[in-house]
């Protein structure tokens, strides 16, 4: 068997697509939603994170506000951005790029956000309202990885129903989050979470329809771990510099010989990666939508 890919460059494609229509629609309401980043430090891959959600908003026809600030601020120094971009009416949804340098409290941080413009959709009010509201609509904005990886498997009409997901990785941009949406009413999957604690993980993957790797481990899934036909989605990233070239390389936590086992495999770059970006972008126009 040789994996469906599961392209996220053609399905972000698609929802930057949708969103510029929203985003002309809103504009020619006298709304522009505009979204800003807080970047602390200079972390190459932040700024290449970064760089690239601002390219993405502004080719959409978004306003976009890039505030950075040096690796040494304060806690007070963010924390009075972050005030400032929450009173900014300009600014619809904004996110503090992490990892945040170590001396910094991020919790505090991300909880210092107004609510309705957190577009990471990370935000503790956010999060509880989704652990609350199994069933009805959502008025709040969602995790934009779990969102990516959910769009990009319905985009490729694969049916969530009644399916056993099975997630690697605790971490707080998917791993935490991923479950509180995979077992709303309507997608009616069933999820298990490991992590580096779980004992035997090879037992658990290998009964799962579809595997969530989120642990940031390269090439940590193996192709005897996997249930074969399986839906399997890359997400986390190893960089490694290439010795001889000096460049940098990215690697995913599931290995290449994977995708001769899998039903569906997103490749990793060119998978949830730009689902993540696509989903910030929608969580800030719906945020600019709600104030229409
Ligand atoms: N505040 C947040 N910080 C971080 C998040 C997040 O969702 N919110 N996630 C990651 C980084 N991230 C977004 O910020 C992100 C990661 C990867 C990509 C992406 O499109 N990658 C490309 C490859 C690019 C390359 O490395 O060459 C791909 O997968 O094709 C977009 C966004 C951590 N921080």
């Amino acid at each position: 068997m040789t994996a469906k890919i599961l392209d996220g460059k053609a399905a972000s494609a698609a929802i930057r697509a949708e969103l510029t229509e929203r985003v002309a629609a809103l504009t020619a309401k006298g709304i522009t939603p505009g979204i800003a980043t807080v970047l602390v430090g200079a972390d190459p891959a932040s700024q290449l994170y970064v760089g690239m959600k601002h390219r993405q908003s502004e080719a959409i026809g978004m306003n976009s506000i890039q505030r950075e600030l040096p690796a040494d601020a304060t806690q007070e120094d963010v924390e009075a951005l972050i005030d400032e971009l929450n009173a900014d009416p300009a600014c619809h949804g904004y996110i503090v790029q992490l990892p945040l340098p170590k001396h910094l409290d991020t919790d505090a941080i991300l909880e210092r956000i107004d609510p309705a413009k957190d577009a990471d959709g990370l935000h503790p009010t956010n999060l509880g309202r989704l652990v609350l509201n199994v069933n009805g609509p959502i008025h709040t904005p969602l995790p934009c990885t779990p969102r990516g990886v959910i769009e990009l498997l319905l985009r490729n009409d694969y049916d969530l129903q009644g399916k056993h997901v099975v997630v690697v990785g605790r971490g707080v941009t998917i791993g935490r989050s991923i479950g509180l949406l995979l077992t709303r009413r309507d997608l009616n999957a069933t999820v298990t979470l490991t992590h580096t604690g779980t004992v035997d993980m090879p037992r658990y993957l290998r009964e799962a329809d579809v595997i969530v790797a989120a642990a940031g481990v390269k090439h940590l899934i193996r192709a005897e771990d996997v249930k074969p036909g399986a839906a399997v989605l890359d997400v986390g990233v190893t960089r490694e510099t290439d010795p001889e070239t000096g460049k940098s390389l990215v690697f995913g936590d599931v290995a290449p010989e994977v995708a001769e086992v899998a039903g569906y495999l997103s490749p990793n770059p060119g998978g949830v990666g730009p689902m993540t970006v696509a989903l910030l972008m929608t969580n800030v126009v719906e945020a600019a939508e709600r104030l229409a």
